[in-house]
């Protein structure tokens, strides 16, 4: 029997980011081992014209929750979903809903932020940073509260080389920064951000350091414990390998490849790729809570979720690996042809953008035109292009991070648990995860029907074609252009005619000798 498994059972949940990638899969797992919880209470606010309870109902039928309604029949009756936004004062919970999460939580996994790298720092800050501190306050309320899971990211310290499992200090204190947005205006703000993010690449890794250090100020007397996973990607395992459902990290540029779009980038291919399963994140986050709260650690223990120090991958062998299950799974009604390629320098960076992203996009512009469409490609190469300049900070250097509580957790397990709950990344196979990593993007996230894998082979070669057919015309075009004009290119080209003639006539009457 699992301890862990056994642990959540009959206890009340609260997860905040619950309708987010990693959220969905810790409600999935949760439910799925331990189907005799209480209840999970799940922060969300309406979106897209969803209410919650539409909300709710999309995800529990989803494909990733086929399993759990096979050992959790009642799933719906155990996921309360409480109306909050994380942006409001009391993040907006109505006076009963909080009455019933201060006197009922057990465990809280905070899981909400926002992820995007260019965010203002007004809205990274009040998400990060001042709804952690709020959701501490209501922890502090809880008088049954046996642990507090912060999830933070193993790029809060990205300005350093080598990251320990402790919490960082920043040079401003959370709460003054916090204090002098109050009354500051967007356009200061716009103005001290980059002195204040300094050597970090963005708000997002900014404010998630900030967000530690008020989980480490505001801890009191609760038990605690900080998850630092890396690039989260599709699931390695569980419910079922490739399962990914949003664009971010490498899941949009891998679409961005497949289609063609992307055919370049600016990538240390030696640089480690340092990506983790969300599957194994959601493990390990399980197990710690499992950890915290029955061996109450005396201080805030954190908790590095990363592969490099264990198997390590780079993106010179991602990125052929993902081209090379592209050849076998293509998607469909590609651009072009996937081809891509790691350019190291700037100028390198800038003749391919402009060669093989921005020429072609805007030929194609000027046919849609040409064909009474709407001109639609430029604007799109230009948003990728935007994109792929955000994560170049994140595939150009190698970070090491230390493991000793990850590990110590891991021994610490029983060999059931370790099996159930495994984060142990050893026993990743990269080539097949990054072959199922593809599939999935293309069933669970583009909806490609597989049936269609022979149609886009046939499409690949169309566009196989029209490449040669274009190059061999453009080829042309500059060769007529240039014997116009110039002697010399007049004198190169009668040469190579004669020479080809003398050459076939030659190889003729030698084969009539031999008859
Ligand atoms: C050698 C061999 C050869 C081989 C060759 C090569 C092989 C082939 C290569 C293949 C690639 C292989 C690996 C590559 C490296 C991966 C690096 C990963 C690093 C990640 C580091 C993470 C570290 C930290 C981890 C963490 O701790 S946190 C998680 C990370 N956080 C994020 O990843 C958020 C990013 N996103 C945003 O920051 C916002 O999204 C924003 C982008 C500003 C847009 O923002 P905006 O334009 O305003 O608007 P949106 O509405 O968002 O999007 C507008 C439009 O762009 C679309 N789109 C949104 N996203 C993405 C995205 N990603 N990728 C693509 N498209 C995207 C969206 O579909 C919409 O399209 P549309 O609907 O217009 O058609
Ligand atoms: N994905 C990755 O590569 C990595 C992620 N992390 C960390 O993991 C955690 C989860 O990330 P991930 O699941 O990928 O992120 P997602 O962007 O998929 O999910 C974010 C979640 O936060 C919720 N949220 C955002 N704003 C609000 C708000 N104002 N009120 C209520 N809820 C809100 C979202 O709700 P809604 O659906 O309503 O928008 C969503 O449920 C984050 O803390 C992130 O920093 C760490 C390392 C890597």
């Amino acid at each position: 029997m699992s301890m862990i498994a056994a642990f959540y059972g009959g206890k009340s949940i609260l997860i905040t980011g619950a309708t987010g990638f990693m959220g969905k899969v810790l409600m999935e797992k949760l439910f799925r081992t331990s189907p005799d919880l209480k209840v999970i209470y799940i922060l969300v606010r309406p979106k897209a014209g969803q209410t919650l309870q539409q909300r709710v109902f999309q995800i529990l039928n989803s494909k990733l929750f086929e399993k759990v309604k096979e050992v959790c029949p009642n799933v719906h009756e155990k996921i309360r979903a409480i109306y909050a936004d994380l942006n409001q004062n009391d993040f907006g919970i109505s006076k009963e809903d909080m009455q019933e999460l201060l006197s009922c939580t057990n465990i809280i996994f905070h899981c909400a932020a926002t992820v995007r790298f260019d965010d203002t720092l007004r809205h990274a800050v009040q998400l990060n940073v001042t709804a952690t501190q709020q959701l501490l306050l209501m922890a502090s309320q809880m008088p049954k509260l046996e642990a507090f899971i912060h999830i933070s990211t193993a790029f809060s310290n990205c300005n350093l080389k080598h990251i320990d499992e402790v919490i960082y200090p920043c040079p401003v204190e959370p709460k003054k920064i916090i204090d002098s947005l109050e009354w500051l205006d967007d356009a200061i703000i716009d103005e001290i951000t980059p002195k204040l993010i300094g050597d970090r690449p963005n708000t997002y890794t900014y404010t998630k350091a900030l967000g530690e250090m008020v989980v480490q100020q505001e801890s009191g007397n609760m038990n605690i414990a900080i998850i630092r996973p890396s690039i989260v990607g599709a699931t390695w395992q569980e419910p079922f390998p490739g399962w990914v459902d949003n664009l971010n990290g490498p899941s949009g540029l891998i679409i961005a490849a497949g289609k063609g779009f992307l055919r370049a980038i600016k990538a240390t291919p030696m640089a480690v790729a340092d990506l983790i399963p969300v599957d194994t994140v959601v493990n390990l986050t399980l197990a710690v809570g499992w950890y915290t709260a029955v061996h109450r650690p005396k201080s805030t223990l954190v908790y590095h979720c990363t592969s490099g120090n264990f198997n390590p991958c780079n993106w010179g062998k991602m990125g052929f690996q993902i081209l090379a299950t592209f050849e076998k799974i293509p998607l469909e009604r590609a651009f072009r042809r996937p081809y891509a390629d790691f350019t190291t320098n700037n100028f390198t960076t800038q003749y391919r953008n402009a060669v093989s992203h921005r020429a072609p996009a805007i030929i194609y512009d000027f046919y849609l035109r040409l064909t009474g469409r709407k001109p639609r490609m430029t604007k799109l190469m230009n948003r990728l292009l935007r994109t792929v300049s955000m994560m170049e900070y994140f595939v150009n250097q190698s970070w090491e991070w230390s493991t000793y509580n990850t590990e110590m957790l891991m021994s610490e397990l029983s060999p059931e648990d370790q099996r159930v709950f495994n984060f142990d990344v050893r026993q990743l196979n990269w080539l097949e995860y990054i072959e199922n990593y593809v599939l999935g993007v293309k069933k669970y996230l583009l909806k490609e029907d597989m049936a269609g894998i022979p149609e886009a082979k046939q499409h690949l070669k169309r566009l196989r074609n029209i490449h040669y057919l274009f190059n061999t015309a453009l080829f042309l075009i500059a060769w007529r252009l240039l014997i116009a004009r110039s002697q010399m290119a007049r004198n190169v080209w009668f040469f190579i005619v004669s020479f080809c003639y003398k050459f076939l006539s030659y190889f003729r009457a030698s084969s009539t000798l031999k008859v």
